[in-house]
């Protein structure tokens, strides 16, 4: 499901969209971000906003992407792989970004990069032209606006660091607010003038104005109307909302919407999660694998399950002999524990992910790999990666949906696998960039880092190529490593210190298998 806001600045899109992206496990798309991460690009490199073929240069030239942020924060952003999160939220850029979105080339580049970080994922973007141009086919679109004035009142307070959803909430520095307000009339101006892609809503959008309505009014509206998509209109949400200062239309959104804000109180009716719901035999989709413990799964996929299993472990254990050393210990560690870890090892071949999940499945240890969405090329390939237990991460975005799926899959007792270095490393000088994303979810399930190193695997596909030989493989399993041990206080740079922990840890286990096994990598 694509579910697209738009609407002009301060009108309260990011603040809905992430609180629904939460809500109904959607991944969250800040358009607005990656127009402003190009433009301080072009600040950067002394680019002149209004010169269109330079920033078009730029424009081409960067990649903008998202990582998660801490602890359900919102996501990061990237620009190639500068952390630019504060820096695109300057004045400076808020004065530039509206001439560098202008430029059609500017645009052409990010819808596309818009359009494949949504693919293959329930997303929630918010924007200027998300359901005109980018999404055209979303199944809810909403146009959300509210009072140049209510826009830049609630701006100013933010930017002189007050909450403007609190009910005492009050602008202190009156010209600050007159210059937000001038800005931000400005910025309606040109964003909606513009040839290219104008701020304008889609003939098919629900109307939505939300100078008096509080967050949660304006998100209880707009999640009505993704119930009502989804076919969930007979359930009735907690709150409810006032008046929306719109006039009604023939738009069945629309009237979804009025009659979920006309101030008839609803019942108290909690939706159940999909992933509380029990399985049921040959009625299940790919998510539901993704989402449910392998212990849930329907009686024959998991028999399936143990049947691949037990066929790969006989052959895995024929063709590459292969041990853990220090394994036993590992196991008996989280024998004695209710919640998993998170294992992070070296990446070189595609045999390491398979033998770690059936050494974990003859321990009886469900190991739950990431695998990137990219090999999801045809359903049957969805099919068998669905039921190996493996969960999809689509790279490049704050996968909040991947988190959390690993998340519960930990407090239920499961281990996840990552491969931080996201791609397999075959050469001894090739450094690849950390994907960080490992901490965070430990962090977020409160569980520890395990590392562990792998060698021998080369040499099963010497020039990375099928058919694979036979060969010995070694795994060392490091001591998992809890965040109370690091001696660093606050979230982000618990992270970080995890991050550079935990692979330290695997690159010296590799060292040490090295050194244990000469000539082998
Ligand atoms: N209904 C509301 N009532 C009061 N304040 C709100 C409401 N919705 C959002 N806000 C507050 O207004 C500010 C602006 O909201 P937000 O950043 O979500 O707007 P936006 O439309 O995404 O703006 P931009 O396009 O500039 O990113 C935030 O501080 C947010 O907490
Ligand atoms: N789909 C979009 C999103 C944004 N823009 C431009 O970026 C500016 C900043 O957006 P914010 O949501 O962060 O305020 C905005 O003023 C637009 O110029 C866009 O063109 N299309």
């Amino acid at each position: 499901m694509i579910v697209a806001i738009d609407g002009p600045a301060g009108s309260g899109k990011s603040t809905v969209a992430r609180a629904l992206a939460a809500r109904e496990g959607l991944t969250y798309l800040d358009t607005g971000a990656m127009y402003r991460a190009v433009t301080l690009a072009c600040l950067e490199r002394g680019v002149d906003p209004a010169d269109a073929d330079a920033v078009a240069e730029v424009a081409k030239a960067v990649r903008v992407s998202f990582a998660p942020g801490d602890g359900g924060a919102a996501p990061r952003v990237l620009l190639d792989i500068q952390d630019v999160t504060e820096a695109i939220r300057t004045a400076e850029v808020d004065r530039a970004v509206s001439a560098v979105s202008a430029v059609p080339a500017v645009r052409e580049a990010m819808v596309a990069q818009q359009r494949r970080i949504a693919e293959g994922h329930d997303v929630v973007a918010e924007g200027r032209d998300i359901g005109t141009v980018v999404f055209p086919k979303a199944e809810v679109k909403v146009f959300l606006s509210a009072d140049p004035e209510a826009r830049a009142w609630r701006r100013a307070i933010e930017r002189e660091g007050g909450d403007p959803t609190a009910p005492d909430a009050k602008v202190h520095d009156k010209k600050a607010y007159k210059r937000v307000l001038a800005d931000i009339k400005s910025r309606d101006a040109q964003d909606s003038a513009r040839d290219t892609s104008p701020l304008k809503p889609a003939d098919d959008a629900v109307r939505l104005d939300s100078t008096k309505l509080t967050k949660d009014e304006t998100l209880d509206a707009i999640a009505a109307l993704v119930d009502q998509r989804r076919g969930r209109s007979g359930e009735s949400r907690s709150s409810t909302v006032g008046r929306s200062g719109e006039s009604q239309s023939s738009n069945p959104g629309q009237k979804a919407l009025s009659e979920a804000s006309g101030g008839k109180k609803g019942k108290t009716a909690k939706r159940p999660k999909k992933a509380d719901e029990p399985m049921r035999a040959f009625h299940c989709d790919f998510d539901d694998y993704f989402d449910h413990g392998i212990d849930q799964w329907p009686l024959p996929s998991r028999a399936w399950h143990n049947f691949m299993c037990g066929v790969v472990y006989g052959f895995t254990k024929l063709y590459w002999p292969w041990v853990f050393e220090g394994g036993e210990e590992f196991m008996e560690e989280l024998a004695r524990r209710d919640k998993g870890t998170v294992i992070v090892q070296n990446h070189v071949s595609m045999v390491e992910p398979v033998i770690t999940v059936v050494w974990g499945w003859r321990h009886g240890v469900h190991i739950r790999p990431v695998y990137k969405k990219e090999f999801e090329k045809n359903d049957l390939l969805t099919w068998v990666f669905s039921r190996t237990g493996a969960i999809p991460v689509n790279r490049g975005t704050a996968d909040l949906k991947m988190a959390r799926r690993c998340q519960r899959a930990i407090q239920r007792g499961e281990s996840v696998l990552i491969y931080p270095e996201g791609t397999r490393i075959r050469e001894d000088d090739k450094k690849a960039p950390i994907h960080g994303g490992f901490a965070l979810i430990a962090q977020m399930a409160r569980t520890d880092v395990t590392p562990m190193a792998v060698i021998g695997v080369r040499a099963v596909t010497p020039d990375n190529k099928l058919p694979a030989r036979p060969h010995h493989v070694w795994f060392k399993v490091g001591r998992p490593i809890s965040f109370g041990e690091l001696g660093v206080k606050g979230r982000r740079q618990q992270l970080d210190a995890m991050e550079q922990r935990a692979m330290d840890r695997v690159w010296r286990l590799r060292a040490q298998l090295r050194a244990e096994h000469p000539g082998e990598w």
